[in-house]
């Protein structure tokens, strides 16, 4: 294939349903795709002016959501529809370069770090200025452990937040149940002939999930007069994975700051939106917010962090017990909850299993690069491990004891727990919302 194209994106407020249009282009003809969204519909039909917001929030979406076909190809050209600002301009370059970082690595396509789209020449109407940062906000549920912890958060700092997902599974639902708050939900439809190419043995690999599901959310707070969108992407989330050819590969890079800040700046650039969106918990680190979670035991049947858990197909019932996130989330709460309590949420002993040992010796640093997962960082995990040394209920474990032989010395020199459980670095936190974490720490 030569080229990916936007042809066109639609939206019906009737129905709730937006259509975004895709094209894969060659010489040998074109692949035509279709993505279908469909937006939980306010009760009073939304004004023009928020219309208009919206519009603009879904030409940003149309743009970025082409990841998913995109990288079906991976063609060398990038042919945007429309003329576009600078900010949003930066946000999409860095969407398919930086957001598809794994997956040219593992593609061994090196090209792909340094696309550039190709923008059509033009002026942009600049847009209206919309500010709803004192309405309720829009706090996402992912099912797992930080957006719960977000979303208590707003609670006790009187926020009165609003759950949002996109196609919910039934974790999701059963947070929302176990949060007593009234959530709304997007349905979001993959065309199935990407499924098709994929089992035909199309390039696939990593997308920046994360950066589709903000821009849904943030679409939906628009057309609902709602406030900001409020993730819980914490600060490791920035670290990247390695280094190669020059550029960082990040699994989790549309979690990072970087891509918080290239969107929001797109967001205002574009579509005129003062405060629409940031990570309440940026400025913590992962075992930091597992301390904040232990302090909430009402989702303890629920709440699954685990990935396996939340594929289309063949999905794992809760934790999976066997991946680095499963490994890396039961080392990081084992510090701060009885050994009873966590073995109840899991519903299995991981540090009780020696066949858990290379993926934690993976965790710690000591074999192989930090894992494509969303995991903390090295530091973090030598700090847990340290701490559940200490801890009765942990001290004894198997795959403690084997983990605690096994350190270097000079990794407990290199982790501080002083700095692990301090929050720092760049972040966006209104100052308004600042003191919903100080309400649960
Ligand atoms: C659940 C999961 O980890 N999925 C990844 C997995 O896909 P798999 O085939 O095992 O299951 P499905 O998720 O059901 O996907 C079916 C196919 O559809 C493609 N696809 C899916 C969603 C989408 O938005 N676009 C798509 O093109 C997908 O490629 C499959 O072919 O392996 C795939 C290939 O490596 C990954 O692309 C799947 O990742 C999902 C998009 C996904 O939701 N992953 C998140 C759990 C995830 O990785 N989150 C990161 C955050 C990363 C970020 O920067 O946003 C994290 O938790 O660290
Ligand atoms: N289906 C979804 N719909 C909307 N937002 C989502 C969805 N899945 C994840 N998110 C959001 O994306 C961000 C990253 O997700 P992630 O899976 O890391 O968080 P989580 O589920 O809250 O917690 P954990 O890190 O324990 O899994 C969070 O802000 C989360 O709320």
């Amino acid at each position: 294939m030569a080229a990916f194209a936007f042809p066109s994106h639609s939206f019906d407020p009737a129905t709730g349903n937006a259509a975004l249009e895709y094209a894969l282009t060659g010489p040998d003809g074109d692949l035509r795709f279709t993505e279908v969204i469909t937006f939980p519909r306010p009760e009073a039909p939304p004004s023009p002016r928020t219309l208009d917001a919206f519009g603009r929030v879904l030409e940003l979406l149309h743009l970025v959501a082409g990841v998913s076909y995109y990288k079906a190809a991976a063609p060398p050209r990038l042919i945007l529809p429309a003329p576009l600002g600078e900010a949003a301009t930066a946000l999409v370059t860095a969407v398919y370069t930086k957001g598809l970082a794994e997956y040219a690595y593992r593609n061994d396509l090196p090209y792909v770090l340094e696309l550039t789209p190709t923008v059509p020449d033009g002026e942009v109407a600049e847009p209206d200025v919309l500010d709803n940062s004192d309405r309720r906000p829009l706090s996402t549920v992912g099912g797992g452990k930080d957006s719960i912890v977000s979303l208590e958060a707003l609670r006790r700092g009187g926020f009165d937040p609003v759950p949002f997902s996109v196609n919910p599974n039934h974790i999701i639902v059963s947070v929302n149940e176990a949060s007593e708050l009234a959530p709304l939900a997007a349905r979001r439809r993959l065309d199935p002939t990407l499924i098709e190419l994929n089992a035909a043995g199309a390039r696939n690999g990593h997308i920046p999930v994360t950066a589709i599901n903000s821009l849904i959310a943030v679409a939906t707070a628009v057309l609902h007069g709602l406030g900001p969108v409020v993730m819980s992407n914490e600060r490791s989330a920035s670290d990247p994975n390695l280094i190669w050819n020059g550029h960082e590969v990040n699994h989790q890079w549309s979690k990072g700051v970087e891509a918080e800040g290239l969107l929001r700046a797109a967001l205002a650039g574009h579509a005129g939106l003062t405060e629409p969106y940031f990570s309440l918990l940026r400025p913590l680190s992962e075992l930091h917010i597992a301390r904040l979670f232990a302090q909430f035991s009402r989702y303890d049947d629920v709440v699954t962090s685990c990935n396996a858990a939340f594929k289309l197909r063949d999905p794992s019932a809760r934790w999976c017990g066997n991946c680095p996130k499963c490994q890396f989330i039961f080392l990081a709460l084992a510090p701060f909850m009885p050994r009873a309590r966590l073995v109840h949420i899991f519903g299995t002993d991981l540090l009780a299993d020696p066949a858990q040992t290379p993926g934690y010796l993976e965790l710690l640093g000591i074999d192989a690069h930090k894992p494509f997962e969303c995991v903390g960082e090295v530091e973090e995990s030598v700090v847990a491990l340290g701490l559940v040394a200490e801890h009765p209920d942990w001290r004894d474990a198997a795959v403690v004891r084997t983990l605690l032989a096994a350190i270097p010395p000079e990794a407990w020199t290199a982790a501080n727990a002083t700095d692990v459980f301090t929050p720092t670095g760049p972040h966006f936190v209104p100052p308004t919302y600042a003191k919903a974490l100080t309400a649960i720490s």
